[in-house]
């Protein structure tokens, strides 16, 4: 598919652009920039505020990084883990953001973090909404990479019945506006084999968080 095409579902989804195979001719480079993140601050389940263990493996790069455990969810500037801060974020994957975000109508996207999330077959992303940041005015960009998945996108509320768009690697979403706080996430991952990663799925999100 032609970059910056839209896939036709995206017609009737207002505030969310889909373009398909955006970063597909960074998929390896990309997919090397996560291991060298992920050697400084590793993959890890994290914890619900409920205790449950969330089924997909998290990292983080950037100013801030993601958590979540026992006293919430929130940014922190330090890995929990390490003690240090977070790997900071690699050049290719803001400018990625940027190029992704400016053709889907927010120029200005300046993101400070990308959360990064592992999956294995099994693992999913329950629908959440994406609320714990200071600014709702920039979008999110979200970046598939390897085993495919089935992207969840409902709406303001969580009983909106949600739409069901197949992700390939190197696809990118770009949601904001009326949308910046829709419901969404990822249905449980079918076993498969991606040429580069094997049975995983990575996703990179990037936001501005603080
Ligand atoms: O893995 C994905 O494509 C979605 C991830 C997501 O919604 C999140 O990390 O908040
Ligand atoms: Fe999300």
């Amino acid at each position: 598919m032609t970059t910056g095409e839209l896939f036709p579902e995206t017609l009737a989804l207002p505030g969310l652009t889909s373009l398909p195979g955006f970063a597909l001719a960074e998929e390896q480079a990309l997919l090397q920039t996560i291991d060298t993140v992920a050697a400084r601050a590793p993959f890890r389940r994290m914890k619900t505020p409920g205790g449950k263990e969330m089924s997909a493996a998290m990292t983080n790069c950037g100013a801030a990084g993601w958590v979540s455990d026992a006293r919430g969810y929130r940014y922190a500037r330090l890995d929990p883990q390490s003690g240090q801060p977070w790997p900071k974020m690699p050049d290719s994957f803001r400018t990625l953001a940027q190029r992704a975000a400016a053709q889907s109508g927010f120029p200005g996207f300046v993101p400070d973090m990308a959360l990064i999330n592992r999956y294995e077959p099994g693992a999913r992303m329950a629908l959440h909404q994406d609320i714990d940041e200071r600014n709702f005015a920039a979008p999110i960009v979200s970046v598939s990479l390897g085993l495919s998945a089935i992207f969840l996108w409902g709406g303001p509320k969580r009983t909106d019945k949600p739409a069901r768009l197949p992700l390939h690697s190197g696809d990118v979403l770009v949601w904001g506006g009326t949308a910046r706080k829709y419901y969404h996430g990822i249905a449980p991952i079918k076993t498969g084999e991606h040429k580069l990663t094997g049975a995983t799925r990575f996703n990179l999100t990037f936001r501005h968080a603080l």
